[in-house]
């Protein structure tokens, strides 16, 4: 019999759950929540009860016994930089979850919920390639102001999935490997992975790289100042602007690539059409620039995320960026999958579980 674990993945929107054993999916959910919902907490920790209660609901709905579970694996949030890898979640761990040591996201939740699960049933609990997994060359630091360094935040977790995948499916390690991959979801994050580590990644969370469904991506750093300046917006509210209301909500109050694709080239809609083209430029270029990181040296470009499955999006980028190397497409993500696998490594031996 093999181990049977319960995967936690908590998005701005959602919780994802999945119960596996070993690498096979029993069920999976994804439980969503309304904005008016969300909207009740000040913070992110504020949210772990509710989420907790609806995935024991769930569970119990789905005549699930929880004392069946050998593991509970959440996605990890904004801690400390980190190497990749499978973390147990330790106190220490847990308190930087808990605080947000690198702000707020959906998925400082991940660990909290998997070790308030795991505990009282005395089972391990872990996270995996946390969203700050930091494997940046010195040079990729540098922003060009020392108050200002640049930091690794990105959709590590999927990331590493896709180009282990890749890797797997050309029978070659990943650590052999040069390859650049393009998340493109809420957020979008492009990575040079060179060699095993993401030596170069944009911000997904903090306004680096591309613009995306719901962020501003990197802005001309003149204006942001006037409009910080400006009297008309509080902190707060620039952080909205540039992280929840800005991007294809800006510019056309939609976070739905799928509808920008339709009020685009269905509904004759010409700013529509004009955004839709400069998302796939911008992708690209920070795609180009990846491939100046890796000095040429691209085994393949990955593309990624949800927006991934959109065959326009993927047109448009393939035309400009095909001439570095070939596309792979892997749409969406397979977060789930990518956190059992972290667990059963250490569950079964062949790798430790690193402290943090
Ligand atoms: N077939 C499709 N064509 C274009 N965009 C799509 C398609 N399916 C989903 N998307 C877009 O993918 C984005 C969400 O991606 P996803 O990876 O699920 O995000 P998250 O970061 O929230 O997990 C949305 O903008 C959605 O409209
Ligand atoms: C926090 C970095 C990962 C990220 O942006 O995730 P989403 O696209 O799911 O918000």
């Amino acid at each position: 019999m093999g181990y049977k674990l319960l995967i936690i993945n908590p998005g701005s929107t959602s919780t994802k759950i999945g119960i596996f054993d070993d690498e096979t999916l029993l069920f999976e959910e994804t439980l969503r929540h309304p904005t008016e919902e969300i909207a009740k907490y000040n913070l992110i920790v504020d949210q772990k009860d509710f989420r907790k209660q609806l995935i024991l609901d769930f569970l119990t709905s789905k005549n699930f016994d929880i004392k069946e579970l050998s593991a509970v694996i959440g996605r990890g949030g904004l801690l400390k930089p980190i190497p990749g890898g499978t973390y147990a979640t330790s106190d220490a761990l847990l308190e930087d979850l808990r605080i947000g040591r690198q702000g707020q996201h959906a998925s400082n939740l991940g660990g909290l919920l998997a070790r308030e699960i795991a505990d009282p049933l005395g089972i391990p609990s872990f996270i995996v390639d946390p969203v700050v997994v930091d494997e940046l060359a010195p040079v990729a630091r540098y922003s060009g102001l020392p108050q200002i360094p640049r930091i690794s935040i990105f959709h590590a977790l999927n990331q590493k999935a896709v180009a282990k995948r890749y890797a797997k499916e050309q029978g070659v390690p990943y650590d052999s490997l040069n390859l650049i991959v393009a998340h493109m979801g809420g957020g979008v994050s492009v990575g040079a992975h060179q060699n095993g580590k993401v030596i170069d990644v944009n911000n997904t969370l903090d306004g680096d790289g591309p613009f995306s469904p719901e962020r501003a991506g990197s802005l001309p750093t003149g204006g942001l100042v006037k409009l910080c300046f400006s009297g008309q917006y509080s902190q707060a509210e620039i952080a909205k602007l540039l992280n929840g209301k800005g991007g294809l909500n800006a510019y056309l109050g939609t976070n739905d690539m799928r509808q920008v694709t339709k009020m685009a080239f269905e509904d004759g809609n010409q700013e529509a059409e004009h955004v839709f083209h400069a998302f796939t430029y911008q992708v690209s270029k920070e795609i180009g620039s990846m491939a100046a990181v890796l000095s040429g040296k691209v085994d393949q470009i990955i593309l990624t995320g949800g927006i991934a499955y959109g065959e326009k999006v993927v047109e448009e980028i393939k035309a400009r960026v095909g001439f570095i190397s070939g596309i792979t497409v892997y749409a969406g993500e397979d977060e789930l999958l990518a956190l059992a696998q972290g667990g059963l490594r250490v569950l079964k031996g062949e790798e430790k579980a690193l402290e943090y």
